[in-house]
């Protein structure tokens, strides 16, 4: 059994069709990431799994349980942690009677490991908490009753870079216990550590769903090299290189970025050098960046040929893949 099934489901706002015809499916265990732009549906689906309100069409399960059938639904909740987008909690009352709250409804067998883990000032009243400090107190509601499905819109809005890292660590240890994690996002590069498969909506409809690593091996690497002369923008001419943009320097002059493609331009003159390893004497520098998703022993032979002053070679931004997507690149 799935741990959370979308069928058909198509929500009608009148003026705008949110969900059109979304169907997949999440299976126990798995961490599923929800990724689209801004407006593209990802609340909607979110809010419609929660029973907060009904499709035009289509529908869902939670845990087995009919999203469209309130009563069956509530049964399903005491098993489902929920972090909405921008949570509200109620001003006047601190962290701590909140969280109370939550236990005498659905349990707090996990609250104080998560407090540790979260850390949100409990004893301060909600007025006075920051944004991330609101998502932090949401994080350990939405968990703390140890929840067999857990869903989130945006959990790491608002969350600082240590805060991302520290949720990252934790869903990971979450999936590690067979915990299912369906969270929403429109930063990519947020979710590759932790999903094990993202559903991409766009304007309502789903355009892919796939394992991230497949998503991962398409994007390919991201190339940043510094090389010795004036190598021109011939230097990548690789089946596979995208999206080059190179720019030379030459004591102190830079040259018009070119954003190129790989068939102009001429080679690294690596006589025009001092001889220094990997250091020109204060001749032209040249810094090019790519996407490469060619096979990387070419990759290196290219790199090879040239005297490299710096080289840094990291997976490409999920983003990049995201604008293949939308239309942004025809890499
Ligand atoms: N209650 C509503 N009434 C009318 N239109 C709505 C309503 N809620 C959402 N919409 C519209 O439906 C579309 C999808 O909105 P939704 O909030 O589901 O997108 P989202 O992917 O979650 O966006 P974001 O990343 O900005 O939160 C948007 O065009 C939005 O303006």
């Amino acid at each position: 059994m799935s741990a959370l099934e979308v069928r058909g489901l198509t929500k009608n706002y009148g003026e705008v069709l949110a969900n059109d015809d979304v169907t997949f499916a999440v299976g126990e265990g798995e961490v599923f990431g929800y990724l689209g732009p801004n407006g593209a549906g990802k609340t909607t689906t979110i809010r419609t799994l929660m029973g907060f309100q009904a499709p035009t069409s289509g529908g869902g399960t939670v845990l087995g349980h009919d999203v469209t059938d309130e009563a069956d639904l509530i049964a399903a909740k005491r098993r489902i942690g929920y972090l909405p987008a921008n949570p509200a909690f109620d001003e006047g009352v601190t962290g701590r009677e909140i969280l109370d709250l939550h236990a005498s409804i659905k349990g707090d067998e996990r609250r104080a490991e998560l407090l540790e883990t979260f850390d949100p000032p409990v004893d301060r009243t909600v007025r006075d908490y920051s944004t991330g400090n609101v998502q932090k107190l949401g994080l350990v509601q939405a968990f703390m009753h140890d929840p067999d499905l857990v869903v989130m819109d945006e959990p790491t809005s608002g969350l600082d870079p240590l805060m991302q890292r520290a949720f990252n660590d934790f869903v990971e240890a979450e999936k590690e216990r067979g915990l299912t994690v369906f969270l929403s996002s429109h930063v990519l590069s947020e979710v590759r550590r932790v999903c094990d498969r993202v559903g991409i909506i766009r304007e309502g409809r789903l355009v892919t769903t796939e394992r991230i690593e497949d998503l991962l091996h398409r994007t390919g690497k991201f190339v940043r090299v510094r090389v010795a002369g004036d190598v021109g923008t011939r230097a990548f001419d690789l089946d596979g290189v995208h999206d080059v943009s190179c720019s030379t320097t030459d004591g102190g002059r830079t040259d018009d970025p070119a954003e190129t493609g790989p068939d102009a331009g001429e080679s690294v003159d690596v006589d025009a050098l001092d001889g220094t390893e990997g250091t020109p004497s204060d001749g032209p520098v040249t810094e090019c960046t790519f996407t490469f998703t060619g096979d990387v022993n070419e990759l290196i032979a290219a790199l090879g040929e040239r005297r490299l002053l710096d080289l840094d070679v990291e997976e490409a931004p999920l983003e990049e893949v995201f604008m293949r997507f939308y239309g942004g690149s025809d890499a």
